[in-house]
């Protein structure tokens, strides 16, 4: 058997799919978005941090790596709130959305990886500016904040 490159899976069709995790993290009434860098795919897009997971390894743990490395977070990752797939020109995603918590004493998230970083409150959530694999997540998104804000 060859292996194929990263943790991307080739389809019957031929095209791949990529398997990403992300992350929903709610801090008073608010959501953490990152905006994809320059030249990246989707590029200046608003999305949940997350990237993809890599070859065996736990998409748990993989989301928990790329809040490291993209914003600089120490973070718990809890349930799965929605799990999605989307087929892009290029590719497909296989999107897992999780829950996520700051550990204590983590710092505050800063753009390490991504363009920039923002706290959006659920008015403030747009679906024209974010991929379109994640328009289904943001519904549920909008009643996680309603509910935190209860
Ligand atoms: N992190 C994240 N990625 C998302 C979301 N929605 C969505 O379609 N994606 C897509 C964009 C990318 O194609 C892929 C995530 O891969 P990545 O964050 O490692 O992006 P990348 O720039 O390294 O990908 P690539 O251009 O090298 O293919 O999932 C989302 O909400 N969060």
């Amino acid at each position: 058997m060859t292996s194929s490159a990263q943790s991307e899976l080739v389809t019957p069709a031929g095209a791949t799919t990529v398997l990403v995790a992300a992350a929903i993290l709610i801090e008073d009434g608010r959501v953490l978005l990152t905006q994809r860098k320059r030249g990246a795919h989707l590029e200046g897009a608003w999305e949940f941090p997350g990237g993809k997971v890599e070859p065996g390894e736990d998409p748990r743990d993989a989301l928990a790596r790329e809040l490291r490395e993209e914003v600089g977070i120490d973070a718990a990752v809890g349930d799965i709130v929605e799990v999605t797939f989307h087929r892009y020109p290029m590719k497909a995603v296989l999107l897992l959305f999780y829950r996520a918590t700051r550990c204590t004493g983590s710092p505050e998230p800063r753009a390490l990886d991504v363009a920039d970083v923002r706290w959006a409150a659920a008015e403030a959530l747009r679906e024209d500016e974010f991929p379109p694999a994640d328009i289904v997540v943001l519904s549920k998104v909008r009643k996680l904040l309603a509910s935190a804000a209860r």
